[in-house]
């Protein structure tokens, strides 16, 4: 492998340690979740969503709970625009949530954006972001960093000028995590001096790891360090944007909390750019699991995928945390054991079930396929399936010697034995129906 044509984040810019905090810490309270499907997800497709998918997305998503969302891109294309207009010309916007609409920093797509969001009842943000990153300045943009700093402060007065007194400003110095610290908090200072930030109407600063770049204890320290050192720190909502190339998207974004991330934007089964934008199902029943309220709610998780499949015309992953075919299903006869002694002693208190990190109830599973059979399986799993789908108790000698039959058959054929065919073994071995 050609690995010396790499290197790490230490050789492209300074990574600054803040007075460390977050390893001490605990996520106690879930954040504010924006998601992006309908923008970043979105503009990921190779179809994008089409007006009937858009609505229905941002219906699930006002339905589920959240009280922010991006919209769309309104400058991009025309659907994105008139899916705007259809939200600022009807009722579909509750009182509670705010919408949130995605610009760069041209003076013409400003334009358009704010032209897209005239009579839309309560707040509204303009996000406008602007490559700040030193490859991106040098490639992209090519502009130095005064000259990229005179546009964003351009675009930040336009955005103020044209909105209007309901418009809130959000930035994203894109490629945050690649950016020099110093360089980020001059923009800060600047956007937050343009938008006079205060508590009463905060400038949303949001740091994205627009493509993962290091460990997330990196992130972490990156986070952290302009938590601490902010201008104007209580005017600013200080908002991450992990994407998942290294894998460690859902990493990046809790740790970026405990560091002093107040929002968080993703994608709900974590579509987006590349291998996605970080996953917000995943991140906030991880707070439920530990007993953190997350906010959302996932307890139709079946009809939410159904909903997030049909507009994004993508299947989820039979192991995607949470959501996946699989994720509350044991095949292998130690953890199918170790679940059957679990439900035995399960009440209705704290969830003690081996294996099982929450109640597949608590997201509208059953418990149908938490013990499917196979070769790998054992005399518990079997005896719990024959007795949970068919109420057939097998006595301690009995399920030894079935297992061994089962094993024997499933050990031919290289398949699952479902429910039906442990039954009618069982039936063909002791010839009864019961
Ligand atoms: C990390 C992110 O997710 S960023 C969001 C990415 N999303 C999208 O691109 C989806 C929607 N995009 C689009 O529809 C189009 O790209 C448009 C309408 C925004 C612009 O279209 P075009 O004018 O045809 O330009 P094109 O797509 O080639 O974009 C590149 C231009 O934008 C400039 N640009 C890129 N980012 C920014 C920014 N944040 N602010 C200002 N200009 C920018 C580039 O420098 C380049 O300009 P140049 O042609 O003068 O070199
Ligand atoms: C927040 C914006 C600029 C973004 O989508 C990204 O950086 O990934």
């Amino acid at each position: 492998m050609p690995s010396h044509r790499y290197q790490d984040i230490y050789a492209k810019i300074p990574v600054l340690t803040p007075d460390r905090t977050w390893p001490d810490r605990r996520i106690t309270a879930a954040p504010l979740w924006v998601p992006v499907d309908l923008r970043d997800g979105n503009q990921a497709l190779a179809e994008p969503m089409d007006p009937e998918r858009k609505r229905r997305f941002f219906e699930l998503m006002v339905a589920i709970g959240y009280k922010e969302i991006e919209v769309g891109y309104p400058s991009a294309s025309q659907t994105d625009f008139d899916f705007v207009r259809l939200l600022a010309t009807t009722d579909l916007v509750p009182p509670d949530v705010t919408i949130v609409v995605f610009t760069p920093a041209r003076p013409d797509l400003i334009e358009r954006t704010i032209e897209s969001i005239q009579g839309i009842r309560g707040q509204v943000v303009v996000h406008m972001y602007a490559a700040t990153a030193p490859t991106w300045r040098d490639v992209v943009l090519r502009r130095s960093r005064d000259e990229l700093a005179a546009m964003i402060q351009a675009g930040a007065e336009q955005v103020l000028r044209l909105g209007g007194e309901s418009v809130r400003f959000q930035f994203s110095p894109e490629v945050f995590n690649l950016t020099e610290p110093d360089f980020i908090l001059e923009l800060a200072d600047q956007v937050t001096k343009v938008w006079d930030a205060s508590p009463e109407r905060p400038v949303i600063l949001n740091l994205p790891a627009t493509v993962e770049a290091a460990t997330p204890n990196v992130y972490a320290d990156q986070i952290e360090y302009m938590h601490q050192n902010l201008p104007r720190r209580d005017g600013v909502i200080l908002s991450v944007h992990p994407h998942n190339d290294r894998g460690t998207g859902i990493a990046c974004a809790e740790l970026a909390v405990l560091a002093g991330a107040q929002r968080v934007e993703g994608c709900i089964f974590g579509n987006g750019e590349r291998t996605g934008n970080v996953d917000i199902a995943t991140l906030a029943l991880n707070l439920h699991a530990q007993g953190v309220d997350p906010m959302i709610d996932f307890s139709d998780i079946d009809g939410i995928r159904e909903i997030v499949e049909y507009c994004t015309r993508m299947p989820i992953h039979p192991r995607h945390p949470y959501v996946g075919e699989l994720v509350y299903t044991a095949f292998s006869g130690t953890h199918q054991d170790a679940i059957r002694k679990g439900f035995a002693i399960q009440g209705d208190g704290l969830w003690e079930v081996p294996y099982l990190p929450i109640d597949p109830a608590d997201v509208g599973r059953g418990y149908e396929a938490v013990v499917r059979v196979n070769s790998q399986s054992g005399k518990g799993g079997i005896a719990h399936v024959l007795e949970t789908s068919y109420g057939v108790r097998l006595s301690a000698e009995q399920q030894v010697a079935f297992a061994r039959h089962v094993q024997r058959r499933t050990d031919e054929t290289g398949r699952e034995a479902t429910a039906p065919e442990l039954k009618a073994l069982y039936e063909e071995v002791y010839g009864c129906s019961n």
